[in-house]
């Protein structure tokens, strides 16, 4: 079952970048009843930490050397990966160009020195509640209620910018279509209750199977399941498939309607590079040919090609 996110304001991250070792000691000091502090003295580290570790929030001094607030908040903007993150401008100057530059290069909110905690402390409790409730939101749109994996709209949403990394980078893209196999003599047999934890289970295993952070598992409708697995070939597409319908096989979910007394999966797979952001439809009716010749050939099986 899906669980939506209810962490708490105390659990969220807050990045502190700050030149100053001064300012750091007292923002942090300031923030630290509210959330979790963590410090840096540039941009630079402020980037490589956020693409590690994703903070909740940025608080940023506007003035640093080699690389200043403005173009470390348009840096965390324009990346796909990073621009859902708030940042809070700390400036000392509140003239009308500088609080547009604010603005212009993308951040959130700003806070004028000498810094007033209780405003500091109400502008990062503002962002975070926002951050969380967009989680919420995001968890929401793009997961499926039953299995807690993604959905269509996720892929919808996701395909043209994945399309355009990969096409850069000249990498493959694989694809694994599973449907369950006498799945309708399943709910018959059993219920749909049953039906539904036994979707419930199957999800697990594929989630198991995406082990990669960029690999996406997704409820592509109602008994069937899609893997997107960003940089497989044809030959490492082939065996997640098979590890993926061989680890159903072995689970053993009862299911006394079949030949194998237990659940299977059948499944389509292809990896390609002949892909642009218009093309995800062939491809998935690439996968879905394969897909029923897996079903006509007998089910628990893959057909990848
Ligand atoms: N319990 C449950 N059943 C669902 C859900 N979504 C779809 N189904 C059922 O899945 C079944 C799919 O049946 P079919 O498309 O005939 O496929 P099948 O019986 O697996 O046949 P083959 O794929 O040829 O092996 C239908 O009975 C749907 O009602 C769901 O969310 N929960």
């Amino acid at each position: 079952m899906l669980a939506l996110d209810t962490r708490t304001i105390e659990s969220c991250t807050v990045l502190i970048v700050d030149d100053d070792n001064v300012s750091r000691t007292v923002i942090s000091t300031i923030l630290s009843d509210l959330c979790q502090c963590v410090t840096v003295s540039n941009a630079p580290d402020a980037l490589s930490y956020c693409k590690q570790q994703k903070p909740d929030l940025l608080v940023v001094d506007v003035n640093m050397p080699e690389m200043n607030g403005l173009n470390l908040c348009k840096a965390i903007k324009h990346d796909d990966d990073l621009d859902d993150i708030p940042l809070i401008f700390i400036t000392g100057n509140v003239s009308k160009e500088s609080q547009l530059q604010c603005w212009e290069s993308g951040g959130n909110d700003f806070v004028s020195k000498p810094v007033i905690a209780q405003t500091l402390i109400h502008r990062v409790r503002n962002q975070l509640l926002s951050k969380l409730r967009m989680d919420a939101l995001t968890t929401l749109t793009f997961h499926d209620s039953l299995t807690g994996l993604l959905n269509r709209n996720y892929l919808k949403q996701e395909y043209p910018r994945l399309s355009r990394q990969l096409m850069r980078d000249q990498q493959p893209l694989g694809v694994i279509l599973f449907d369950i196999d006498y799945f309708k003599q399943y709910n018959d047999h059993y219920g749909h209750l049953y039906g539904d934890q036994c979707l419930e289970r199957v999800a697990k295993i594929l989630q198991q199977h995406g082990r990669r952070s960029r690999d996406a598992m997704i409820r592509y409708g109602g008994e069937e399941f899609l893997a997107i697995l960003p940089d497989a070939d044809m030959t490492a597409t082939r065996k997640i498939a098979q590890n993926i319908v061989k680890a159903v096989y072995d689970t053993n979910i009862p299911h006394v309607q079949t030949v194998h007394s237990r659940v299977t999966l059948s499944a389509g797979a292809i990896s390609t590079k002949a892909f642009d952001q218009d093309s995800l439809e062939d491809i998935l009716d690439l996968a879905d040919i394969n897909l029923y010749e897996a079903k006509l050939n007998g089910k628990n099986q893959v057909v990848c090609k």
